[in-house]
């Protein structure tokens, strides 16, 4: 039997999961719970049968047993399975490359908490969990911020005291695995080496970044200290002044959790218009609403800038790659993005941008210098790939 992957992706309030068949990337099981820690969490299973269950996992560790259960349920066997691979968001600058997990591993992820709250906490209660069902396999940790600790000083150091940054205050990006898979394949579709493709990946999700890669390495990206800074989010709202803090805490007398939660999760274009779905964005812009075109606008124009800035950074840019759930679906958004750059030589082609796919595509004209392309992203089977090479490197 060929190996065979299980990645764990545990976000904020969800658990994403996916098993591998690394002969031929076989996807044999796939699923998510949903709404953890809200009233009704939802779990879907797509494995040898399929199962739908409502119920009410309070926490991940109870998210994380239900998902054992569905297996043991609907299959697939997880026996045997060759390694667990687990995305962690936030690795600091230990991390520059996937880790296999110990204790030791288990306790910086831990220490790093504070620097992504929503997130690793619960990839650590994923790795417990997994590690106490499974302690025969290697258990990988692949972090969202490896691939950008190529990231030259001028892109990373704040410009705030040494002490802080001393301390570890720095820019670390997240997205990796995204970026890179994507970056990647870019330069596949384009037929060219990536030792000598320049790209700007625009990874445009629930949550957003942006990246500048020359030959296959990062140069600089948008998210900061923590999932953030950068491009306008479903919910957060990316870059602002700072001044703002302490503006809320003296005039609304705002304590500094408040704030971080408002920012977080209530601003983007939920805060903006009220929706945080895309889809639900656009319902509101075609009926009329003027808050949701507003917050497109501020949505689309953020990208753009990213965009002006990481040309500007590249100097030379030979491809410009969409990815995620609106990066992929989303015409509208990539062509707002983009409009007016033809003097960029940057020319998106509407009928190409038009088409519906799941394929990795070019959208740009073909007389654009620089070509745009849709490029869907696989952050499991890049973090499947990677786990594996960390499990057999350590067999051997
Ligand atoms: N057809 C579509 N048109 C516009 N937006 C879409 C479409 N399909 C999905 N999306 C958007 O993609 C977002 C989710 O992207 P995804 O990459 O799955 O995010 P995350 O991994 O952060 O949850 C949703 O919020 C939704 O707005
Ligand atoms: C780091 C981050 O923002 O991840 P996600 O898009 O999954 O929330
Ligand atoms: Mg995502």
């Amino acid at each position: 039997m060929t190996a065979r992957v299980l990645v764990l992706n545990c976000g904020s309030s969800s658990i994403k999961y996916r098993l591998l068949d690394m002969g031929d990337g076989e996807v044999l099981a796939s699923g998510l719970v949903e709404r953890i820690g809200e009233e009704s969490s939802l779990l879907v299973h797509r494995g040898t049968s399929r199962i739908e269950r409502p119920g009410s996992c309070a926490t991940h560790a109870e998210g994380m047993r239900a998902v054992l259960d569905a297996f043991a349920e609907a299959g697939p066997s997880l026996e045997g399975i060759t390694a667990v691979g687990h995305r962690v968001v936030h690795g600091g600058s230990r991390y520059s490359t996937p880790v296999l997990i110990d204790d030791g591993v288990e306790q910086a992820i831990e220490e790093l908490s504070p620097l992504a709250p929503l997130h690793n906490p619960a990839n650590l209660t994923g790795i417990r969990v997994a590690r106490e069902a499974f302690p025969g396999p290697p258990h990988v940790a692949v972090f969202d911020t490896a691939f950008h600790q190529t990231m030259p000083p001028a892109s990373y150091l704040y410009a705030v005291p040494r002490e802080w940054t001393d301390e570890g205050v720095r820019r670390y990006g997240f997205h990796g695995t995204s970026h890179a898979y994507v970056s990647r394949a870019a330069a596949g579709l384009a037929g060219r080496s990536l030792a000598e493709t320049n790209t700007i990946v625009l990874h445009l999700g629930n949550g957003a970044s942006a990246s500048a890669v020359r030959g296959g390495v990062c140069v600089d990206t948008s998210m900061g200290l923590t999932p953030l800074e950068g491009l306008v989010m479903g919910t957060r709202s990316g870059d602002l002044d700072p001044a703002l803090i302490p503006y809320l805490v003296r005039t609304r007398k705002m304590s500094v959790d408040e704030i971080d939660d408002a920012l977080n999760t209530r601003s983007g274009l939920l805060g903006l218009c009220g929706a945080n779905d895309m889809r639900e964005v656009w319902r509101r812009v075609d009926a009329g609403d003027a808050d949701a075109a507003e917050a497109v606008e501020v949505a689309t124009q953020r990208v753009k800038k990213y965009v002006g800035a990481y040309y500007a950074l590249l100097g030379r840019l030979d491809c410009i790659a969409f990815t995620a759930g609106v990066g992929e679906n989303d015409h509208r958004t990539r062509a707002l993005s983009l409009a007016g750059l033809h003097p960029l030589g940057i020319e998106l082609d509407p009928a190409a941008n038009a088409v519906r796919s799941a394929e990795p595509r070019t959208i740009s004209t073909p007389g654009s210098a620089v070509r745009v392309m849709v490029v869907p992203t696989n952050e499991e089977l890049e973090i499947a790939g990677q786990t594996l090479a960390v499990a057999l490197g350590q067999r051997t």
